[in-house]
């Protein structure tokens, strides 16, 4: 039987709900003792009170001499004084303090005489001494209850004579993978299988929230094998959440089951990605239903599973960090749903821009990649290029990490990663952030201002390199380019050529994948074409867009078209065959001020040396020779 989807709740309405009827679940605190050694992130069940004081004694905060201090003082810079031997005592710093003494002189303040020493200046009583009980005194509350304890703590416990601390059992969270589809990160991936990955993304996020997990093996769609796996975990964990089989497909199982076993609150929250979460019970251990993609189960796990169990745990939930950034692109989101939009930052101009990453609730390499959420709420439409928005960081960005990134907007090359890793393996701090729109909205968003850097290969009419478009884009101010690479433009073709294109006029009844609109490469064939006389809209599959050279030979490689276009080092690393059209520059497009950044000053390093150029002839296709010089 499908779902049928309930009405879509608000999250934060379904949360509440969801934790009022797992009161048993919250209530039940159970502790262990542990060596306060291991108790870093763990959380105190009760208060805890000093048993020694720090320091345990007066002891000398300084090497020098202990002295008491009434005798020293008449002594002055005019009129040094001279105690004899029996009238101080060396000591160490740390050194318990000798009845009778009451201050220390540095060391550096003592000249060493035969039968004494001469101090230059008086010391004031307790002058240089850690007096007992300083830091802590015994008896004093170091934790109240419930406190989740640092890193510094552990060594405040050990210091006041905690050996033992009594904490909170963790939870002990199941995370049970299912999807007939769902194979195990060791198996053949095959057409129509789906590798497990959301588990291990999940445990570490359970883990750094002090949270144990069990994972259990993949479980088949299939009623009776997922409620066998849930009454084990119903025996062996506190919390069980159950990944994929929660929208509306003839296989999704999980609020049947759950139906069966124990009781639904919520089917279908009304944000995205995230939608057909499913929040209930089963006895008295809470139950979660995970949607199976990733971007969808990172947000219910966080905003829900982990949000309970630290509720439980008592541990505050922290507040996301907000930056207000600028957005580069306009986003467009439905009254329906709260939308989670993934964000990149970086700085240009010393302002900060955000750029909205991939949407969709599969691509998990953009969530990974992205800094942060854009949250549209429902009942707003979204927002327009330029409006300055509100991004929740995951995690805080380091200042010089942000500083260091270079937000480049434009053509796409394989360079661009090439680039990144070596200045990686060159310990450079500074990084490329790239968006591959193509060469023209490079231009127009270095012009605006959302990018520092714009990579581009505009062929000009006099044969030049993007001379025309910085005229066009750049009326009053100065820009330079960096030569990158020269590359070879051509036609991809599956290999061995089956159908047997040798120029462009063969092209003509065959199918394409053409680049997006913008793009340099696609500017040059329309060009090639025109100058044949040649009707681009003749080629089936000119309106068919992929943004960069790799995934134009991949849809070749997999004969998703006859013809693609590109450079030839997409062709050698899909191993697919390449027809040469026309040598051209890739250049990285600079405001003239901005050229003396460190950051750039680093790619230029990059592109000048040796290490750049091998692995650029390693790859085929590329000419090096001009790398890394600049024409202003
Ligand atoms: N007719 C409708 N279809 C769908 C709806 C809807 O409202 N009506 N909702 C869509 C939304 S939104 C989401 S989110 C997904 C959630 O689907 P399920 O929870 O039922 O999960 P599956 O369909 O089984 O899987 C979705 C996707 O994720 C992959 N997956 C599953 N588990 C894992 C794992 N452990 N590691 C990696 N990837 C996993 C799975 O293979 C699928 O590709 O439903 C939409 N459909
Ligand atoms: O709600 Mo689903 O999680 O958008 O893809």
């Amino acid at each position: 039987m499908r779902n049928i989807y309930l009405d879509t709740q608000e999250l934060e309405k379904a949360l509440k709900i969801f934790q009022e009827n797992i009161l048993k679940f919250f209530y039940k605190l159970e502790s262990e003792t542990i060596s306060s050694k291991d108790a870093f992130g763990r959380v105190s069940r009760n208060a805890i009170y000093a048993k020694y004081s720090s320091p345990a004694y007066h002891s000398s905060a300084m090497d020098g001499v202990m002295v008491k201090s009434e005798m020293t003082k008449y002594a002055r810079e005019n009129k040094p004084l001279f105690l004899k031997n029996e009238d101080f005592i060396f000591c160490n710093t740390g050194s318990a303090l000798v009845k009778g003494y009451d201050a220390v002189i540095m060391i550096e303040d003592v000249k060493i005489e035969k039968d004494g020493i001469t101090i230059m200046k008086a010391v004031n009583p307790w002058e240089n001494i850690r007096i007992q009980g300083e830091d802590v005194v015994e008896k004093d509350l170091l934790f109240t209850s419930f406190h989740k304890f640092s890193s510094v703590d552990l060594s405040v416990l050990i210091a006041s004579g905690i050996t033992e601390v009594e904490v909170l059992k963790k939870v002990k969270l199941a995370i049970i993978p299912s999807g007939n589809e769902i194979i195990g990160e060791e198996d053949e991936l095959k057409i129509g299988k789906i590798i497990e990955s959301n588990s291990a993304m999940l445990i570490s996020m359970a883990r750094e929230n002090g949270i144990d997990t069990l994972l259990y093996p993949i479980v088949k769609d299939n009623k009776d094998d997922i409620k066998t796996v849930l009454e084990k975990a119903l025996n062996e964990c506190d919390f069980i959440t159950l990944i994929a089989g929660t929208s509306a497909g003839s296989k999704d199982y999980a609020r049947e089951v759950l139906e069966e076993m124990g009781e639904v609150y919520a089917h279908g929250l009304s944000i995205k990605p995230g939608k057909p979460a499913i929040l209930g019970k089963i006895g008295e251990t809470p139950f979660v239903g995970l949607p199976g993609y990733p971007v969808s189960a990172h947000i219910i796990f966080d905003k829900i599973v982990i949000s309970t169990i630290l509720k439980k745990m008592r541990v505050n939930i922290e507040d996301k960090l907000i930056l207000k950034a600028k957005l580069t692109r306009p986003i467009i989101s439905s009254l329906k749903n709260r939308e989670y939009i993934r964000i990149k930052i970086g700085i240009v101009d010393g302002k900060l821009i955000a750029t909205p990453l991939d949407r969709k609730a599969g691509s998990l390499y953009s969530l990974s990649e992205s800094d942060g959420y854009v949250i549209i709420d429902r009942n707003i439409e979204g927002y327009n290029r330029g409006d300055v928005v509100n991004v929740s960081l995951h995690r805080p960005i380091p200042k010089n990490v942000l500083e260091n990134r270079i937000v480049s907007i434009g053509s796409h090359d394989i360079v661009l990663d090439v680039i990144n890793d070596l200045l990686a393996i060159e310990n450079k701090n500074t990084r490329l952030s790239s968006s591959h729109v193509g060469s023209l909205s490079g231009f127009k968003a270095l012009s605006e201002g959302d990018s520092l850097i714009a990579p581009s290969h505009l062929l000009d009419k006099n044969g030049t390199y993007n001379n025309d478009a910085i005229k066009l884009f750049f009326k009053n101010e100065k820009v330079g380019k960096i030569n990158v690479v020269g590359r070879r433009q051509g036609i991809y073709v599956e290999k061995g050529n089956p159908l047997g294109i040798k120029t462009i006029e063969d092209l003509l009844d065959k199918t394409m994948i053409n680049r997006q609109r913008g793009a340099g490469t696609r500017l040059l064939f329309d060009y090639l074409l025109d100058k044949k006389n040649i009707d681009k809209y003749k080629i089936k599959g000119y309106d068919n867009e992929v943004t960069t050279h790799l995934s134009a030979a991949l849809a070749v490689k997999n004969r998703d078209c006859d013809f693609s276009i590109g450079v030839e080092s997409a062709a050698i690393k899909m191993d697919i065959d390449f027809i040469y059209l026309k040598d051209e520059e890739y250049q990285f497009i600079v405001k003239e001020k901005n050229l003396k950044l460190n950051s750039i000053k680093d790619i230029i390093e990059i592109l000048k040396s040796k290490k750049f150029k091998d692995t650029m002839e390693k790859l085929g296709g590329y000419n090096t020779d001009k790398s890394g010089s600049i024409i202003i």
